[in-house]
């Protein structure tokens, strides 16, 4: 039944609300109205405050940064069941070469079911990574039952929607939700599925991130990351094999980056280290070769006086790490042809940006989420704190040239 209601996408813009939200006043805890309400208060009082009340609400994002929690959540519990017994048969190649595995395809269908069951009143716009055009081919039927079974077993464990099975037509339906090209008018969520799918399938590091664009811009993200430690992974950090794994990042603008266990304990506040001499940084980068230019990067750090070596991990797992101080810079420049895709870097710029960072392309411009699936970048894209950001972005200009002019 639950299933039949999937919306059709819509394109209608969706946005009623002021462009610029203030800061809340708190978070996690939805504001209450009973707090506020006051038997002294005369009725005209009481309605002034209620409307500003209404007013506060609509400008925040409580609602879907709850949906979004609860999607990327479940979206990582199917992912843990798939790392931990990943099969052969479950990792594709898609038709750029790139892997996708039946976890990547579960946790859209996954993410874009919940959204929509937890937002029913709200039109769905979703650009997210995947599409189903290959589960429709013929010898892809066995692998499409594989995800639907794994998207029922997820739902019927959790036992918070009263649905019953999802058929493979409704998981391709889910898949094929995210579809939307996104863009500067609207409300767009942004989803990767599996953010660092090589990570996923070599048993490392990844990350279900997904972000909500209002206008253009980033109003709120969420970083789920089964298997990030959730002590520090700094370079100068001991790595215990009794660490607990598993972190969910949250942000919604102007109300900081929060960081919980994914088994659900409480959240703490996090924010990006305040170290201000680029000697005592330590940075991070694609675990990849092929993501990311380490030569370009090591010319940088050594401009910068860096000692500590790189930190290579897989994913936005890098900017959830970078978000709670695990390490100062994070760099990132893509060979000569690459496009970076929205979802890679939505949900992960607020959650650096909302705990005190910065992140801006190689020329120190801020990414533009406006403009469709694709983010044009001058290089690369750089993340640190403010204090370091003016000598990372001398020493960024400086080795670029340096690289140019030799070639
Ligand atoms: N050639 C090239 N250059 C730059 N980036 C690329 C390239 N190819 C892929 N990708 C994207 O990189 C995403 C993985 O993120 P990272 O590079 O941070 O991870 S890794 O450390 O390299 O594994 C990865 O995201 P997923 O596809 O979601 O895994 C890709 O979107
Ligand atoms: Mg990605
Ligand atoms: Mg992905
Ligand atoms: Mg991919």
């Amino acid at each position: 039944m639950a299933i039949n209601c999937l919306r059709v996408l819509s394109k209608i813009p969706l946005s009623t609300k002021p462009k610029s939200p203030k800061p809340h006043l708190s978070l996690p805890q939805p504001l209450s109205l009973c707090g506020r309400r006051s038997a002294s208060l005369s009725l005209g009082v009481v309605a002034a405050v209620e409307a500003g009340i209404s007013h506060f609400s609509s400008m925040s994002y409580d609602k879907e940064l709850h949906a979004a929690k609860k999607a990327a959540s479940l979206a990582a519990t199917l992912c843990q069941k798939v790392q931990k017994e990943l099969l052969k048969s479950d990792i594709h190649s898609k038709s750029d070469k790139s892997p996708v595995t039946v976890a990547d395809y579960g946790s859209q269908a996954l993410v874009s079911f919940v959204l929509e069951r937890e937002l029913p009143t709200e039109s769905f716009s979703l650009v997210a990574e995947e599409d189903s055009g290959d589960l429709r081919k013929d010898d892809a039927q066995e692998t499409l039952q594989r995800i639907t079974a794994l998207i029922n077993d997820t739902l019927a464990s959790d036992g918070s929607y009263t649905v019953s099975s999802l058929t493979t037509e409704d998981v391709l339906r889910a898949i094929d939700s995210g579809k939307s090209e996104g863009g500067s008018s609207g409300r767009h969520w942004v989803l990767d599925p599996i953010d660092g799918t090589k990570g996923f399938v070599r048993g490392d590091q990844y990350a279900i991130a997904l972000a909500l664009l209002d206008e253009g811009k980033v109003v709120l993200g969420v970083l789920a990351c089964p298997n990030l430690p959730l002590t520090s992974i700094g370079s100068d950090t001991k790595h215990s094999s009794h660490n607990r794994v598993g972190c969910l990042f949250f942000s919604q603008i102007g109300s900081g980056t929060y960081m919980q266990p994914l088994d659900g304990s409480p959240p703490v506040k996090v924010h990006v280290t305040a170290i201000e001499n680029s000697e005592e940084a330590s940075f991070f980068e694609s675990f990849e070769a092929a993501h990311s230019k380490h030569d370009l990067s090591s010319a940088i750090a050594k401009k910068l006086g860096v000692k500590a070596p790189p930190v290579r991990i897989d994913s936005q797992a890098k900017y959830g790490a970078l978000s709670r101080g695990d390490g100062a810079i994070y760099l990132r420049f893509p060979h000569k042809g690459y496009r970076e895709k929205i979802w890679d870097h939505a949900a992960g710029c607020i959650v650096v940006t909302e705990a005190g960072g910065v992140v801006t392309d190689a020329g120190g411009k801020p990414l533009d989420f406006s403009k469709g699936k694709y983010l044009d970048v001058d290089t690369g894209i750089i993340v640190t704190n403010q204090k370091l950001m003016p000598a990372l972005l001398k020493a960024v200009k400086e080795s670029v040239e340096e690289k140019t002019s030799s070639l």
